[in-house]
């Protein structure tokens, strides 16, 4: 039994790293149209016996309703930040039996046999660590019921995650593909965004959100970052 948990961030206060060039509503509606793509990514798998939308967004219950996912309130966990409600959520299972895989809202190119890689590798170990593709960052992690490593998304997560594994004396693997590898974070990140929309290879709901005029706008990002550095609230300014 593998139970999948996907975080999701307030949407009023994600992908603040690209603020400097898409206003806040084109952040909320990418990185929910992102999370959409994984959420069903997830709930199609046939390895994946329930997912659980992990949210204080106030349109999570209703995506999570709509797409068939279970959904966690965050602010009922008497917890915070991205490492403690995840582990209070995960705590809260109680079934020690039970695989978990945490998968990131942010992977727009994530795919089923993304998804079935890392079910295969948790069969000869205890932790996959599904790592950025600068392999700093942490993007998927996937392990055994009861052999939890301590959680430590943030910053050179993925070597931390290694340690705490071996620290507990778990058996780990990195897992690097260019789905799970894929994170949306930085300005830099928006040409591969566009590069993949152009070749078929996003999620639905991330591809008809460019096909909706993001692409556009992206376009047009991406040729200002060729010519000028990036202006902090400049994106809020040029779009009201
Ligand atoms: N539930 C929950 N999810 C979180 C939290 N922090 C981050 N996440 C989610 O974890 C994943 C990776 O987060 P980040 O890449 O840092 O995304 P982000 O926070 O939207 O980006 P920045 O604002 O630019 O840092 C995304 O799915 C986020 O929505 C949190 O405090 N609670
Ligand atoms: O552990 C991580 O890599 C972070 O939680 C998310 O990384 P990001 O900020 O690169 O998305």
């Amino acid at each position: 039994m593998l139970h999948a948990l996907l975080p999701l961030k307030d949407l009023s206060n994600a992908k603040t790293r690209l603020s400097g060039v898409l206003s806040l509503s084109r952040r909320r509606a990418l990185a929910q149209a992102m999370a959409e793509d994984v959420l069903q990514c997830l709930l199609h798998h046939p390895k994946i016996t329930t997912v659980t939308l992990l949210s204080p967004d106030p349109a999570a219950p209703h995506l999570a309703a709509s797409s068939g996912a279970r959904y966690l309130d965050e602010r009922s966990l008497g917890s915070s930040g991205l490492n403690g409600v995840l582990t209070e959520a995960l705590s809260q299972q109680g079934d020690a039996a039970l695989h978990h895989l945490i998968a990131h809202g942010d992977l727009p190119a994530l795919s089923a046999g993304d998804i079935s890689l890392a079910v295969e590798a948790l069969q000869s170990t205890d932790v996959v660590i599904g790592s950025d593709l600068a392999g700093q960052g942490t993007n998927l992690l996937a392990f055994r019921g009861g052999r939890q490593p301590q959680l430590a998304f943030g910053t050179d997560s993925y070597t931390r995650h290694r340690a705490a594994a071996e620290q507990a004396g778990l058996i780990c693997k990195n897992l690097q593909t260019s789905g799970i590898g894929f994170d949306v974070d930085a300005p830099a990140d928006l040409a591969t965004l566009l590069a993949l929309y152009r070749k078929g290879a996003l999620g639905n709901h991330t591809s008809r959100l460019l096909q909706a005029g993001l692409a556009e706008r992206l376009s047009l990002v991406i040729d200002s970052l060729q010519t000028q550095p990036c202006d902090d609230g400049a994106a809020e300014r040029s779009e009201g």
